[in-house]
């Protein structure tokens, strides 16, 4: 099959789809593979590089499109790239289509077959390639949240752990899923008073196992989340209900009684966010306040620490890359119903149910759409 790179163009985004190690071993497996020019320059992965591991290096994007049978992506296409999207494509990349209306009617009109990275499955019901970037986040969500909580930010001026004799800030977590649980592991790791909130017994349990006394483990209710984003110093948005939109569980009359100072980080700002308040930012721009309360919502995170997130993405996506470049898309998904639960979009079809009820759209069973293929 011809595999094709293009060079991300989200803001500060500089992840690639592929590293020069997947490059061989597709090449190794009998496929051709094209890179745009310097689609991983800026991570210390060259042209040369890409080259020694067999790939052509093309000029630009349009060449690749133009090229390739399957590009893979980082980063959900952009306007511009979903253009270049034409009927025999599959793309294989983040999309998070439930907050994104355009993108969805797009891919939808391109007739291209769509896989979404962050809806396949795995035998545990886990989200395997959503999970190495949810480790990424959820670690740097501590980082952000720590530096958004200084003066300077616009932050109530607290040191996540105090020092002796000064109490530590307190870090409310909803939602203690894989990000959840990496940020509990940074904030625990900086001395913050750490409470979390989810809606699985099962998830606060284990947790509860794992950290006995040094975390609180709270079921998440309307109540609950109140009590503790408003005594908290720093508050990590981690809920995910699988390709649906994110619920707005702490709501904008909340955030207004929050302490003057206190931080959001909205992790699941690209399933649209669990604030009410929250809309996407960028690593340029990251935060914005509301209500004197410090907003960090950037909706690639794992992109400004893009050398350890490419290699990260790419041991968990290499299997299922392989797989729909050895047996084509049609027959790696027949093979393999998690990946066929990544199927979002395919030929014209909306394949996805949650995407569908979030907008309203008609819906059609991956496998039936996988007959057109
Ligand atoms: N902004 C960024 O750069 C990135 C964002 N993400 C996003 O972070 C979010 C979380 O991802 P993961 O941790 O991997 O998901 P996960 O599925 O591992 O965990 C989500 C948790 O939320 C819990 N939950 C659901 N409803 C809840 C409620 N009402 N109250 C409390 N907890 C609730 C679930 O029980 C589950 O434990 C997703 O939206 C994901 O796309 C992930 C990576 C990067
Ligand atoms: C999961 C995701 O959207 C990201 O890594 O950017
Ligand atoms: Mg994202």
């Amino acid at each position: 099959m011809k595999v094709g790179v293009p060079k991300e163009i989200k803001n500060h985004e500089y992840r690639v789809g592929l590293t020069p190690t997947a490059v061989r071993e597709l090449v190794h497996n009998g496929h051709d593979v094209a890179v745009e020019t310097q689609a991983g320059a800026a991570i210390g992965f060259t042209d040369d590089e890409f080259r020694t591991a067999g790939a052509e290096i093309l000029p630009t994007a349009e060449a690749v499109f133009d090229w390739a049978e399957m590009i893979v992506k980082v980063k959900e296409p952009q306007a511009v790239e979903r253009k270049m999207l034409k009927p025999h494509h599959t793309l294989f990349t983040y999309l998070h289509l439930a907050p994104d209306v355009a993108q969805t009617r797009d891919l939808i009109e391109s007739g291209a077959t769509c896989i979404a990275y962050e809806t396949v499955t795995d035998r545990h019901g886990r989200l395997p390639l959503l999970a190495p970037m949810s480790e990424v986040a959820g670690r740097m969500s501590i980082q952000a949240g720590a530096h958004c909580l200084e003066k300077a930010q616009g932050g109530r001026g607290l040191l996540l752990g105090g020092v002796p004799g000064v109490e530590p800030a307190k870090v409310t977590v909803i939602g203690g899923g894989v990000v959840g649980q990496n940020a509990i592991a940074m904030a625990i790791g900086l001395g913050a008073e750490v409470v979390v909130l989810d809606k699985n017994i099962d998830t606060l349990r284990a947790l509860d196992h794992q950290y006995s006394n040094r975390i609180r483990t709270v079921y998440s209710t309307r109540e609950s989340v109140e009590q503790h984003v408003l005594e908290a110093d720093l508050v990590i948005g981690a809920v995910l209900i699988p390709g649906a939109a994110a619920p707005k569980l702490v709501t904008a009359e909340m955030i207004k009684r929050m302490k003057p100072g206190a931080v959001l980080v909205d992790v699941a700002i690209d399933q649209g966010g669990c604030f009410e308040t929250s809309k996407a930012t960028t690593h340029a721009e990251p935060t914005y306040i509301i209500d004197d309360v410090v907003h960090y919502c950037v909706a690639n995170m794992p992109g400004a620490v893009a050398r350890t997130s490419t290699m990260a993405l790419n041991n968990a996506t290499l299997p299922f890359t392989l797989a729909i470049a050895n047996k084509g898309p049609k027959q790696a998904m027949l093979d393999d119903a998690h990946l066929l639960n990544g199927l979002n979009v395919c030929k014209g079809k909306l394949t996805y149910k949650s995407v569908a009820e979030d907008q309203g759209l008609e819906f059609v069973e991956a496998k039936a759409a996988l007959e057109q293929l």
